[in-house]
Order: C-alpha cells, then sequence, then structure tokens
C-alpha cells in the first residue's frame, strides 16, 4: 500500500499533494477551477507524465461544473476553452493532450444528453482515468520483471514513482514490484538537476517502501558505470515518437550515451498514453523551456552571479538506437520498435 496518493477527487474539488515541497512536508493542496489546476501543473505542484494527464482531466471536470451553461452546446464550447488552457500547462508529456482528447471525446459520444447529463459523464471519465492508471503502472510493473535480475544493480532518473502517476509508478514501480517480489537490488538514483526529482521524490519514494537506494548527482553515473558493475537503466518517459525516440527528463539522453558506451541495457517504461504516432521523430516533440530561476538558485540561495545566462531544457530526446527495450502494459518491445508501436495501434 502506497502510503500517499498524489491526486485525489473529492466530488468538486482536486487535491494534490504539493510535490514542491516533499521530502520536507506532506501538504494538501485543494483546487476548485480548470485555471487553478492548469497553473498547479504549469508550477509543478503536480508531475510526472501520467499524473498531470489525471489532473488535467479531473480540471476538465471542473471547468463543467463551474460553468453556468445550461445548454449543452454552450457547455462544450466552455469545456474547449479550459482544456485549451490546460494543454497549454506543459509542452511535452503527451499525456496531458493524450486524457484531454478521450475526455472531450467520450463527452462528444453521449447522445442528446442534458448539460446536467454531460457534467457526470466527465466526472465519471475522470474516476475511470484515474482507476484505469493504477492498473496500467502494475501492468508495466509486472512486465518489466522479466528484465530485472535478482540482485540487480539499478540507474534511474527523475521521479516515475506513484508521485508521478495515481499509483505505482512506471520504471519506479517496476523497480517497486521487483523489491515486492523479493528481489535484492542496490538502486542509484541520478539526483536530477535542476529540480531534485530523484533526490527529494525517489528517495522519499523507495524509503517509505524499503528499496535500498542511494543517491548520486547525474555527471557521477559515467563513473559508476565504469568502475562497478550496473546491470540495466530504467526512466521513464514524457512522449515517445513513431521511430522509439523518446523525450524525458533532461540528463535522460546523457544517461543512455553512458549506457551504450558501458553495454548496460536502457530500458524505458512507457504507458500506450505516452506514445504519440502522428510524430515521426523526436526532433518533432517540443521541449519545455524552463525559467532561469531553477538553475541560478538552489532554494532560496543564488549558485550564480545575478543575470547569468542559463540554458534549461527540460527534456531532452534519447535516439532509438540508444534504447534496449520499450516496457508497455501489454508487453515488452524490442527494437526495430516502429513496426511494433503501429501494430499496438495507439
Ligand atoms: C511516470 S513519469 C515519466 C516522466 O514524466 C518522468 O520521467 C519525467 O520526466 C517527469 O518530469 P517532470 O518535469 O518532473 O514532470
Amino acid at each position: 500500500m502506497t502510503p500517499f496518493r498524489s491526486i485525489e477527487w473529492t466530488g468538486d474539488a482536486l487535491r494534490l499533494l504539493d510535490q514542491r515541497q516533499l521530502p520536507h512536508q506532506t501538504l494538501y493542496a485543494e483546487f476548485t477551477t480548470a485555471s487553478a489546476v492548469a497553473t498547479a501543473i504549469h508550477d509543478m505542484v503536480v508531475r510526472g507524465a501520467p499524473a498531470i494527464g489525471v489532473a488535467a482531466a479531473f480540471g476538465l471536470v471542473l471547468a463543467a461544473q463551474q460553468s453556468q451553461a445550461t445548454s449543452v452546446e454552450a457547455l462544450r464550447a466552455d469545456l474547449q476553452t479550459a482544456a485549451n488552457q490546460l494543454k497549454q500547462a506543459r509542452p511535452t508529456a503527451v499525456n496531458l493532450t493524450w486524457a484531454l482528447k478521450r475526455m472531450l471525446q467520450q463527452a462528444d459520444a453521449v447522445l442528446t444528453p442534458s448539460a446536467d447529463d454531460l457534467r457526470r459523464v466527465l466526472a465519471q471519465a475522470a474516476q475511470a482515468l484515474y482507476q484505469e492508471d493504477v492498473e496500467i503502472n502494475r501492468q508495466i510493473g509486472l512486465q518489466a520483471q522479466s528484465l530485472i535480475p535478482d540482485r540487480a544493480t539499478i540507474i534511474h532518473h527523475c521521479n516515475t514513482g506513484a508521485l508521478a502517476t495515481v499509483d505505482y509508478g512506471t520504471a519506479l514501480g517496476a523497480i517497486r514490484i521487483a523489491h515486492e517480489q523479493g528481489k535484492r537490488l542496490q538502486v542509484y538514483l541520478d539526483e536530477t538537476r535542476p529540480r531534485l526529482q530523484g533526490a527529494s521524490l525517489s528517495a522519499y519514494e523507495l524509503k517509505a517502501y524499503g528499496v535500498p537506494h542511494t543517491v548520486m548527482v547525474d555527471s557521477a553515473s559515467g563513473y559508476l558505470m565504469q568502475t562497478q558493475t550496473v546491470d540495466l537503466c530504467i526512466v521513464g518517459c514524457d512522449r515517445v515518437a513513431a521511430n522509439g525516440d523518446v523525450a524525458n527528463k533532461i540528463g535522460t539522453y546523457n544517461l543512455a550515451i553512458a549506457a551504450k558506451a558501458h553495454q548496460v541495457p536502457f530500458y524505458v517504461a512507457c504507458p500506450l498514453s505516452s506514445i504519440d504516432m502522428t510524430l515521426a521523430s523526436g526532433d518533432q516533440i517540443e521541449i519545455e523551456q524552463r525559467s532561469a530561476e531553477e538553475v541560478t538558485h538552489i532554494g532560496d540561495r543564488a549558485i550564480t552571479p545575478a543575470a547569468t545566462a542559463v540554458f534549461n531544457p527540460a527534456f531532452d530526446i534519447t535516439p532509438a538506437a540508444y534504447i534496449s527495450a520499450l516496457i508497455t502494459e501489454k508487453g515488452v518491445i524490442l527494437p526495430p520498435f516502429e513496426p511494433q508501436l503501429r501494430q499496438l495501434g495507439v
């Protein structure tokens, strides 16, 4: 049982575990409008591709509840406005667009509903997404087990656990399930500059599950692979292009290059909702650029001279050639990825 939930729905408000306060404080913040949810996603109160998709779905439910529309047409127009705002909160993870599209499609599929029927359908659709996410993550974790041996030494980047999803998580979920199955693991967590999702969030989760772990700076992974046996790297993803190129947290590409140089398998845990078959390759994926302060400051303390120029892409692209397997809820996909992704019909 996970000792926390990243997302809770009360029926008329979205409660989010404020991930910016972890590991020091477990604080929930409540949101009652779609625009407040969009801001929470942008400010990373909630983060991780699956979690922001589910949060956005509830943002749409809030938009429906707060809309004064009495006709279905007027309500649909309000929903579209809210969906556009939510979609723009963070551009890289396709799960956000995927969840909103699915919500709107389900709303459209209801024949001649009243505005209130439509509100009810949306609430049910968001609840279904929430429940499904738990099962999808559990399946990814189970599928990954054939790739995780007993006594494995593993490198993980960013946070892909229960905090980044509704529960379990993708790559970190696989690690957790391996531990629950009795495998003896040693997990190295990249701290994940600049926002430290590995040091603050993944370490928080693995501590809660009792999985042995060690935090290292991102640039230590090459040295670790050079000097010790590392059995595998496993990461999550924000968007996977049709050819298998993967957008994930900045630093993933560096880790993949180092893994290839040391013949360490590099696995990407990948819910089908993160696959974007409309983009042929990773160079078409929009990479979110975030504020300079994330790099120039740690907490309230400046670490650079004032007005230092900053490059702060939140994600990078790992070419498919560096990826040993994609682990989906429907099974493990080995290269070449594209024909199998097409067969899955995502
Ligand atoms: C299951 S989470 C997968 C990805 O979203 C994760 O690896 C990641 O890059 C998260 O980035 P973040 O900027 O913290 O939202």
